[in-house]
């Protein structure tokens, strides 16, 4: 696990270091420039070896006081350096404002205006390093003013101007992103045009949700964490649940003990649907069985029975062909995990067995035809307890929390951006229960406010599991985590965190069946 901060946050920690007098503005600064250039060096090597020519686009706040600090050490280095500047010098804060005044020592600051890359980008070809320092944590509102300049910087690094392509080096965030919510302020949908897209963001300290949320991780790329020396100083005064997390392969508590036998492993019940529509349940049944949970059962409809037969082996078959079978079945107590949803269907019957379920207050994964009876019927709803878990994609969030849902795909006319954490945590504290939000960033949320984000971006990106019955896998995997033991929210951070490495690991081809078979590699790779 790491940490992903909002603004305010870090913030919060930068004002406690410095009240503290261990570290000043101005030297947190120069530590943010240091942190940069290195960075820079780091990913391009050739940069690094010769000096070149770099122009540096400054904005009002710090985030500009960092572009200054970037410029003078670019400068000291040899590099011709040119600096323009988006807002009036006399209104800079104060440290900026002396590193601008350091920069004007070695070299001028022109204006940046809408037309300012146009012309430069056509009479300085040879420029290598773009930096943007615009704006950062300190974004509160959209600058249409600069759209120009945004969409110009993207046509130059894509090769529009003779063919040169600089390289644009993002301070803290791409200008323009919420640090908040990953949001483009003041746009909706995917005009990312206007946006600045870089090939390399450096951030301070740790992440901000912004780089992993929404169109956060297109605009930053690639997002490397510079250390600026506040690492003794996490979070004073913040709460830990309102710190998110984002889930990590260390600690992930999956060893099993030796001297444990099958039951201490927890059984897992998996309702089927009726005949022909059997898949789904039996790819979370094995989700469920290879993720480590001792015994798997697959309840299935008498229609279903044969059907189910001839296609289990080591995952056990029991018939439940409707809600009383399901109250007997449950008389056993050894069966401490359910999961319903995949290809249930959306009948009767269906929403009996959700039902029926639900009273039972066991720990239960509910997705797919589950999450939609949920939506369409506010008596089941009122059932889900805290032992819930709730897996929808981004079509069933909308049914479930509609109102919720509007406000997160409303243009954000102001930071902080209302974010898909927000979103989440409103969710779970309505339905009482956690919930995770799939996506390339997915969100889980629990009632009282722990959120953890599984993000799929970057070098963790795994376009291949956007595939049918993916997410009848990832169900199991949180079924199977809750009958081991884990607590709903740890169940479905570490099982999103596991279906990812199971995409990652198999690569280029995968379909769902091969999710579960992915695990214990991926355990392998774990040292498990
Ligand atoms: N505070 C510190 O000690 C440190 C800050 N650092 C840098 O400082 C940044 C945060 O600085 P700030 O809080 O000054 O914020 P920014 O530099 O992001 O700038 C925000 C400034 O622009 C104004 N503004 C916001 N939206 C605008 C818009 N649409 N049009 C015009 N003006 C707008 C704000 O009122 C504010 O003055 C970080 O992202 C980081 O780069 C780093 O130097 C590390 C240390
Ligand atoms: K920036």
């Amino acid at each position: 696990m790491t940490e992903l901060l909002t603004s305010a946050q870090m913030r919060a920690i930068e004002q406690a270091v410095i009240a503290s007098g261990t570290v000043t503005g101005l030297e947190l600064m120069e530590r943010a420039g240091h942190g940069v250039v290195g960075a820079v060096f780091q990913e391009w090597p050739t940069l690094a070896a010769t000096s070149h020519k770099a122009v540096v686009l400054c904005g009002p706040g710090n985030n500009g006081g960092d572009g200054f600090v970037i410029a003078r050490l670019l400068k000291h280095q040899g590099w011709d350096v040119d600096v323009f500047l988006y807002g009036d010098p006399d209104k800079l804060p104060p440290d900026a404002r002396t590193n601008y005044e350091r920069w004007c020592e070695l070299g001028k600051v022109e204006a940046l205006t809408e037309d300012v890359i146009d012309s430069y980008a056509e009479n300085n070809p040879e420029t290598a390093l773009a930096v943007d320092a615009i704006f950062g944590t300190g974004l509160t509102r959209p600058f249409f003013s600069l759209a120009r300049v945004q969409s110009k910087l993207n046509s130059w690094q894509a090769g529009s101007f003779h063919g040169n392509r600089p390289k644009v080096v993002s301070v803290d965030i791409p200008s323009g992103i919420c640090a908040d919510s990953g949001v483009y302020l003041g746009r909706t949908g995917t005009s990312l045009d206007q946006c600045v897209r870089a090939n390399l963001t450096v951030s301070f300290h740790r992440m901000k949700l912004g780089h992993v949320l929404a169109q956060g991780p297109i605009g930053a790329q690639k997002t490397v964490v510079a250390d600026i020396g506040l690492e003794n100083w996490s979070h004073p005064h913040i709460p830990p649940n309102d710190v998110v997390k984002l889930k990590t392969g260390h600690h992930l508590g999956l060893a099993k003990r030796a001297d444990s036998h099958k039951f201490s492993h927890g059984h897992a019940l998996v309702l089927s649907g009726p005949a022909g529509q059997t898949g789904a349940a039996r790819l979370a049944a094995r989700g469920a069985l290879r993720i480590g949970a001792g015994v798997v059962t697959v309840g299935s409809p008498k229609s279903a029975m044969l059907e189910n037969a001839m296609q289990l082996t080591a995952i056990m078959l029991a018939e439940v062909d409707g809600p009383q079978a399901l109250r007997r079945a449950l008389r056993d107590a050894r069966i401490n995990v359910l999961c319903l949803g995949p290809a249930l269907g959306l009948d009767a019957r269906a929403a009996k067995l959700v039902e029926v379920a639900l009273g039972a207050g066991r720990r239960t994964v509910l997705d797919a035809d589950a999450l939609t009876l949920l939506s369409r019927d506010a008596g089941i709803f009122a059932k889900l307890h805290a032992n819930c878990v709730l897996t929808p994609h981004v079509g069933e969030f909308k049914r479930l929390f509609p109102d919720i849902a509007a406000k997160l795909d409303a243009p954000a006319a102001t930071g902080p951006a209302y974010s898909k954490v927000d979103a989440t945590r409103d969710a779970a504290k309505r339905a009482g229960c956690t919930v995770l939000f799939k996506g390339p960033d997915t969100v889980i949320a629990s009632p009282e406010g722990r959120a953890s984000i599984n993000a799929s971006l970057y070098v963790r990106s795994a376009p291949w599991l956007a595939t049918a019955g993916a997410g009848d896998v990832l169900a199991g995997f949180i079924t199977g985590l809750m009958a081991r033991g884990f607590a709903p929210h740890d169940a479905a951070d570490t099982a999103a965190y596991l279906h990812t490495e199971c995409a990652l690991s198999f690569g280029a081809g995968l379909i769902a069946e091969d999710l579960p078979d992915a695990l214990p590699k991926v355990f392998k790779t774990l040292g498990l």
